[in-house]
């Protein structure tokens, strides 16, 4: 595409076929069989909509017989032109090239009707293909399956090496002239066995483009796509609640105090390490940071940085929070267990409980600090240490 040439695509979706091996024919074509409350080509023709690119007009290419289930499933035609189908996929295309040919588009965008999965992302992308000077863009997959060849009695014969082999996608895009020419061709030479519009192009010698298609971009083919489909579009989406965890311990050594939760209690020891050694903070961070998966505490702010010598606790829990609530989180609550044998942690409690509610915008009663000591076993029993342990939720909406 040159640079003064103005990009004006249009749009062919072919919705013109019987829907043999969806079976069922009293459920009617399975483009206008319903998924999630609607029929097939609705939605469809609602990506397109949204999108709103084609500025040369969208063609819908329909069965003579389906004008009235057409006109139910798209009560709002908004400028949709409607031709009737071929008995095949390539003569139905054709048949919608040559009624957008009057609309003088410089691109066009194939898309079956039956393939309700894409986005406007895709439709980008097939368009920035067309801009960077391509004539023909195809959407695919590269194949993850295994491929083996078999005779007719189902004996493998071969296995098919898969590298290099993609399953093609739609919506294939075209420059327009090059690919209504090599219809034609392909119609008037008796080639009539393509089954999708890249092969027609391959065999008009333009060479043809890949871009990524997208995984959910599926033919609606088989009766069991549509009901996966329905499924998909019905099953309540899953609310997206995690939950991380931290742990930390510092150690005891000669001092006047401790900070825990950010609240410093008198006491004959200190804790030393990281920052002010707040090791209730230090795992509330780790556990809000294990939500979405954003390592730990040292990731953030490395102990050997020594702008953190010292430094309040409360920042790197306020950063921790940050980074959920970017992430679109909502922090549900925040628990954290201390296990010390000194000071007496009681008088304090209603302190740090702010203190965390504070650093995570949370209410009170979200923030919860509990306290045991150790029985006088082990490490902190033997007031050599401190060690807390953190639970955080968050929810992140809906499982997508
Ligand atoms: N004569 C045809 C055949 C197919 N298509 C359209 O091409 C797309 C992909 O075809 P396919 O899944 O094969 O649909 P059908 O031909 O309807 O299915 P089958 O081959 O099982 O009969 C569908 O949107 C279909 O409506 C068309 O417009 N005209
Ligand atoms: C165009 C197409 O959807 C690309 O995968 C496909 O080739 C149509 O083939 P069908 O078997 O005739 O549905």
């Amino acid at each position: 595409m040159s640079a003064n040439e103005s990009f004006n695509p249009g749009v062919v979706i072919v919705a013109a076929g019987r829907g043999e091996r969806a079976s069922a024919p009293e459920e009617g074509p399975k483009q206008y069989r319903p998924i999630g409350g609607r029929p097939v080509i609705a939605h469809t023709l609602s990506v397109f909509a949204e999108w709103g690119g084609a500025t040369a007009g969208v063609v819908a290419v329909i069965h003579p017989d389906d004008e009235a289930l057409f006109a139910a499933a798209v009560p709002e035609n908004a400028g949709i032109r409607i031709v009737h189908g071929g008995t095949t996929r390539q003569q139905s295309v054709l048949n919608g090239l040559e009624a957008l040919a009057e609309r003088n588009p410089s691109h066009v965008l194939i898309h079956d009707a039956v393939r309700p999965f894409f986005d406007v992302a895709l439709l980008e992308r097939v368009c920035d293909g067309l801009r960077a000077g391509s004539d023909a863009i195809l959407p695919a997959i590269a194949v993850a399956d295994t491929l083996k060849k078999a005779d007719t009695d189902h004996i493998v014969t071969e296995t098919v090496a898969r590298s290099g082999l993609f399953a093609a996608q739609t919506p294939q895009a075209f420059a327009f002239a090059p690919i209504l020419a090599a219809h034609r061709s392909a119609a008037a030479s008796g080639h009539a066995d393509f089954t999708d519009d890249a092969g027609i192009a391959e065999w008009a010698g333009i060479p043809v483009k890949l871009v990524d298609g997208l995984a959910d971009n599926v033919k609606l083919t088989y009766r069991r796509d549509i009901a996966m489909a329905d499924e998909k579009l019905t099953r309540p989406a899953l609310p997206d609640i995690r939950t991380g965890n931290g742990y930390d311990v510092h150690k005891l050594v000669p001092g006047d105090g401790v900070t825990l939760c950010g609240v410093f209690m008198p006491h004959d020891m200190a804790l030393s390490g990281h920052s002010d050694a707040d090791v209730a903070f230090h795992a509330l961070t780790d556990a809000l940071l294990a939500t979405c998966g954003e390592g730990d505490i040292g990731d953030h702010f490395p102990p050997s940085d020594p702008q953190w010598r010292g430094a309040a606790s409360s920042i790197f829990l306020k950063h921790a929070a940050k980074i959920v609530h970017d992430k679109g989180g909502v922090i549900l609550n925040a628990d954290v267990s201390l296990i010390a044998e000194a000071p007496k942690v009681g008088p304090h409690r209603l302190a740090m409980r702010q203190n965390i509610a504070d650093c995570l915008g949370i209410t009170l009663d979200r923030a919860s600090v509990k306290a045991t000591t150790n029985e006088t076993i082990g490490f902190v029993g033997r007031r050599e240490g401190i060690a807390a342990i953190a639970t955080a939720s968050v929810s992140y909406g809906k499982m997508t």
